[in-house]
């Protein structure tokens, strides 16, 4: 079944190369500009959909990408061909500067900023003589293939077909490899790429000027088939289509583009089609009809029109073969069981007048599970933040593996050895529970945008999901691979963020309440896991609400209140203690 749906979408494409012979010229026409229209959005589903960044600003890259072409093959005569690399390399230099600055805004800052940038573009070739003003530039050549030139609206559309195959073809590559499981980890934020050694902001900028560059070639193309460019294509209410179109396709989908790009275009072409005539050119009342349209849609189908199809058809699809069993080996040293792997000293933390963490030093050594215990509001979690390198420290000093550690972020210490669970657990929720697996395994693998673009890392693929799967088969979860980590139950959940961490090649491993929402079997299960790691000569630190459980499992427990360490010692010791009986139990001895 999954042999004969590979092959679909080349079927798909033999179907529609044959569209010239079926369809009218006006057809044809509409069905060109849906395509161009499909390639812009499926670099926002990239940007939008996949990364979470919204922008305004897309038709201003699609102008870019026709005016540079535009501009060189009429002024400077110059081949199309030479005007593909110049508008692809202006977008990407581009976009690569404006997104140095607007990537790391969030929200409807990095929106606000694009669509600026859009209604500069427009005013900036509007007023352009070179570029002829808002009369725009006529007399594009059509591109030519050998000595061919692609003028017909057949050729046209066998153009844009080939470039939207093309791009289709790249971003799902792209997305099912390990740059593409960093960008389907920025829809919840950077949290998840630093903490496992990734460079979030990177990544966001990859997926900008990736964006962008998708935008430039339908400019490209735009530019060649309709032979003349002017400012109005490209403006603001072209790139509030372009989102549109994302949206209601289904914004993290990338059939979804096509569909979306599809609908709406011939959507407003029917409504034009229908109410102009009534009420006439000037009345755009086709446009108020379409809003509300769009509106009962997104309240109905919030994640766009292909989830829906999918789960009409409900295809259940057999789940890819893996590689199982591939344990890589470990890349680091590890040290040796009993000496201390981390150490920190009189370690502060204030946030304001509220001092969470006060002059706390412990260490953790290697081949020992040290469990974290405290009452609600004790410091245990800044704590944590502060030796993951989520959260800077205010004063102390903290050494990993012997090296003093100035100030580092958490990438830096995901890098050095140190992988972590999340209090709320932090997984990509449509994912696969292999991909989050392998999520943690990033720094491990080294093909790049490049290489996956070009096929080349399917080796290193195979390694890493291989090994992913032998880690979820360690945490006993082997038959859930293929299972989106959001459909699984709480429990499932933190096994598969142990199963991550894991991934990352650990030395110690920070876990921040991973029994909550355990059931008592399961509890049972995770204690025999973390002993077995301990076994390994991990260092663990366990955060835990369960005095019961981390007492079992902990060689040596710290007691917290109010930001101060009140007891370390063996379990035993630590239990009996009447500091703590009366801070953490709340009885006295
Ligand atoms: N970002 C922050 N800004 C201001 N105050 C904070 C911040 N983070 C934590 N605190 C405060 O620091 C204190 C310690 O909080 P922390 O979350 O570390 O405790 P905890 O022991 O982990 O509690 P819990 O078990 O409820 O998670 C609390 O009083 C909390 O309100």
């Amino acid at each position: 079944m999954r042999r004969i749906l590979a092959w679909a979408p080349l079927g798909a494409l033999a179907v529609a190369a044959m569209a010239p012979l079926l369809l009218t010229p006006y057809q044809l026409t509409v069905a060109t500009y849906i395509m161009l229209a499909a390639i812009v959005c499926t670099g926002l589903v990239l940007m939008t959909g996949v990364a979470g960044m919204v922008s305004f600003g897309q038709a201003a890259f699609v102008g870019v990408g026709a005016y540079v072409t535009a501009a060189l093959s009429t002024t400077f005569a110059l081949s199309p061909w030479i005007g593909l690399v110049a508008a692809i390399a202006s977008a990407a230099v581009l976009a690569a500067l404006i997104g140095l600055i607007t990537v790391r805004m969030s929200g409807h800052y990095l929106a606000l900023a694009t669509l600026c940038f859009c209604i500069s573009f427009y005013f900036l070739v509007g007023n352009a003589e070179l570029l002829g003003r808002f009369n725009g530039i006529t007399g594009i050549p059509p591109v030519t293939v050998g000595a061919i030139a692609l003028r017909s609206e057949a050729a046209g559309f066998a153009l844009v077909l080939g470039a939207l195959a093309l791009v289709i073809w790249w971003t799902r590559r792209l997305l099912a490899s390990r740059t593409g499981r960093v960008l389907r980890s920025l829809r919840t934020g950077t949290v998840i790429a630093e903490s496992f050694g990734v460079d979030g902001q990177r990544h966001r900028l990859i997926a900008f000027v990736a964006a962008a560059v998708t935008a430039a070639l339908s400019g490209w193309l735009y530019a060649h088939v309709q032979r003349f460019v002017n400012p109005t294509p490209f403006g603001v209410p072209a790139s509030i289509d372009y989102l549109f179109m994302t949206v209601i396709g289904g914004s993290g989908q990338v059939w979804g583009a096509l569909l979306g790009a599809a609908l709406v275009t011939t959507a407003k072409q029917e409504l034009q089609g229908l109410l102009q005539p009534v009420f006439g050119a000037t009345t755009r009342l086709d446009m108020l009809v379409f809003a509300a349209l769009m509106i009962v849609m997104l309240h109905r189908a919030r994640r766009g029109l292909w989830p829906l199809l999918q789960g009409l058809i409900s295809l259940h699809l057999p789940a890819p073969p893996i590689v199982a069993g591939i344990d890589l080996p470990s890349g680091r040293a590890r040290p040796t069981p009993g000496l201390p792997v981390l150490a920190a000293s009189h370690m502060r933390r204030s946030f304001g007048g509220l001092v969470a963490v006060d002059d706390v030093s412990f260490d953790v050594r290697a081949g020992e599970i040290l469990g974290v215990l405290g009452p609600n509001g004790a410091g245990k979690s800044t704590l944590f933040n502060l030796i993951s390198g989520t959260l800077p420290r205010s004063s102390g000093e903290l050494s990993f593996l012997g090296q003093p550690l100035a100030s580092v972020g958490a990438r830096d210490m995901c890098r050095r050895g140190l992988a972590r669970t999340f209090q709320h657990v932090k997984l990509v929720p449509d994912m696969s529970a292999l991909e989050n697996v392998a999520m943690g395994a990033t720094q491990r693998g080294h093909c790049g945008l490049a290489a996956a673009s070009l096929g080349l890392d399917r080796a290193e693929e195979r390694r890493l999901l291989g090994w992913s799967q032998h880690l979820l088969a360690r945490v006993g979860l082997a038959d859930k691979a293929w299972e989106a980590a959001g459909s699984l139950p709480l429990g499932h959940q933190r096994l598969v963020e142990i199963a991550r961490a894991l991934a990352a090649d650990p030395v110690l491993l920070l876990l921040d309440e991973p029994a909550a929402g355990l059931r008592a079997n399961e509890k049972t299960d995770l204690a025999r896991l973390l002993l077995e790691l301990r076994a390994d000569g991990l260092a663990i630190l366990l955060v835990e609400h369960d005095m019961e459980f981390v007492s079992e499992l902990a060689d040596r427990l710290m007691v917290m209140n109010f930001g101060r360490l009140i007891a370390c010692g063996q379990p035993g010791e630590v239990r009996a203690n009447v500091e703590v009986q009366e801070a953490y139990l709340g009885v006295a001895a």
